[in-house]
């Protein structure tokens, strides 16, 4: 399957090498011109539990692209999702499907932009990866990818994607209920992310206090109640257990939006507590804790020049 990762940071170099590693057609596509020489000049280098790897695989921008893909997996972050599919507009054929495993609410809303229903594949990941430095990629830690087709089948094409993924190391599942996965993922993420970004704690220091246990499971609670609201059957316990899992086995894992924070990058906190925030208003839901992590990094975002040292 000809596959272009678009956006090649920490995640698309991960799934990107490891696709790679397994004999995959593969390419990273970037907008990030450091990025793109050093992976084109010295290879990926690629830290996993299975050890330091350096992987050739090639690394182009949009415009170098000229093959129709079979598979698209975007990995920018949401905020980024519309200019990188547009800048491949022209290479998006009539068979190309797009698969996303970002994080936050509406992902699938802007695919839907690009290519229809039946060509939208939507879900999660929860490998951890970081970006240490171009051309750099660590992930330590385990997890599973959970996909379905946006339409609900289950189709050849997409079992062809669950059965490349399994075979690359992400331990794939086609979910019935995917939306469940996506909810309970962006309460994670409202709780874990935004924390974090906010405190620039590690996930493990947030969770060594009570006062980070105590407030990731009130904005777990409060994301669950939202979707359930919404009658998608999300288990706000399950999201607990999930986090307190995390604090300890990814104790080190600095989440993608405090990586967004710490280099002065905007964050994806609209995509995900500021979703939250959105679709609890017109429900008539209160959802205080979400809320004002949403407002707290927000205020910070705009604020990069002026953070105190
Ligand atoms: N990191 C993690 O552990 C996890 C992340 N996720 C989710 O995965 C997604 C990707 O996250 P992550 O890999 O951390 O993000 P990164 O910021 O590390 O990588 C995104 C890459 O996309 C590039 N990019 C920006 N605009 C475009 C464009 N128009 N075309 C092509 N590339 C572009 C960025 O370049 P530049 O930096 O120059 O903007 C960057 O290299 C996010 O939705 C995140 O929430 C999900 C699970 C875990
Ligand atoms: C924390 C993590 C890895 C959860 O799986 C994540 O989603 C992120 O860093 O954005």
């Amino acid at each position: 399957m000809k596959t272009l990762i678009l956006g090649a940071g920490a995640m698309g170099c991960l799934y990107g090498g490891l696709l790679k590693e397994r004999g995959n057609d593969v390419i990273l596509v970037d907008v990030s011109k450091p990025q793109v020489d050093e992976i084109n000049k010295n290879g990926l280098a690629l830290e996993t539990a299975e050890g330091k790897r350096n992987i050739k695989i090639k690394a182009k921008f949009a415009q170098e692209v000229t093959e129709q893909p079979d598979l698209i997996i975007l990995f920018t972050k949401t905020i980024h999702s519309k200019s990188a599919l547009s800048s491949l507009k022209a290479i998006i054929g009539p068979e190309t499907m797009v698969l996303s495993l970002q994080n936050g609410l509406g992902n699938d809303e802007v695919i839907k932009e690009f290519v229809p229903t039946d060509r939208i594949i939507i879900g999660t990941t929860n490998f951890p990866s970081d970006l240490l430095k171009p051309g750099n990629v660590r992930s330590l830690g385990k997890g599973t990818t959970k996909i379905m087709s946006c339409n609900g089948e289950v189709t050849e094409k997409l079992k062809q994607v669950e059965m490349m993924l399994s075979d690359a190391g992400f331990n794939c599942i086609i979910t019935e209920d995917v939306f469940v996965s996506i909810w309970e993922k962006v309460a994670f993420n409202a709780a874990c992310n935004a924390l974090t970004a906010a405190s620039r704690l590690k996930l493990g220091d947030v969770g060594k206090t009570d006062e980070g246990k105590e407030l990731a499971r009130s904005i777990a609670r409060e994301v669950v109640s939202v979707a359930n609201a919404r009658n998608i059957h999300a288990n706000a316990e399950n999201v607990i257990k999930l986090i307190e899992l995390d604090f300890v086995e990814h104790a080190e894992h600095m989440p993608s939006m405090m990586q967004d924070v710490l280099g002065n990058r905007t964050t994806e906190i609209d995509f995900i507590n500021g979703a939250v925030v959105r679709e609890a208003e017109k429900l008539g839901i209160s959802v205080p804790v979400t809320n004002v992590l949403y407002k707290l990094v927000s205020m910070i975002q705009k604020n990069y020049e002026n953070l105190i040292k």
